[in-house]
């Protein structure tokens, strides 16, 4: 049941701003009608920042 584009009660519409790891939608509360900002986060993009970061610490070593 639904349209593809619903996450939950929340249907989204367009995307309206992007960031370094993100994608921002606007979208509508199927249940109220109020439109709120969904962030879609590149779950791949961050943990490879985090791999990246700690490996570029001084003085520290991570076995990961
Ligand atoms: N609550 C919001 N309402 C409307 N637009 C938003 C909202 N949050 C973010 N945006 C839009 O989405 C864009 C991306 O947001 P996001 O937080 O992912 O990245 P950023 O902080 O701008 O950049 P970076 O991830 O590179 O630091 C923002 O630049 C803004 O245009």
């Amino acid at each position: 049941m639904g349209f593809e584009n619903n996450i939950g009660k929340y249907r989204l519409g367009q995307t309206i701003g992007e960031g370094t790891f993100a994608k921002v939608k606007l979208a509508v509360d199927t249940t109220n009608g109020s439109k709120v900002a969904v962030k879609i986060i590149d779950k791949q993009m961050v943990v490879e920042s985090n791999l990246k970061y700690q490996a570029n610490l001084p003085n520290t070593s991570f076995t990961l």
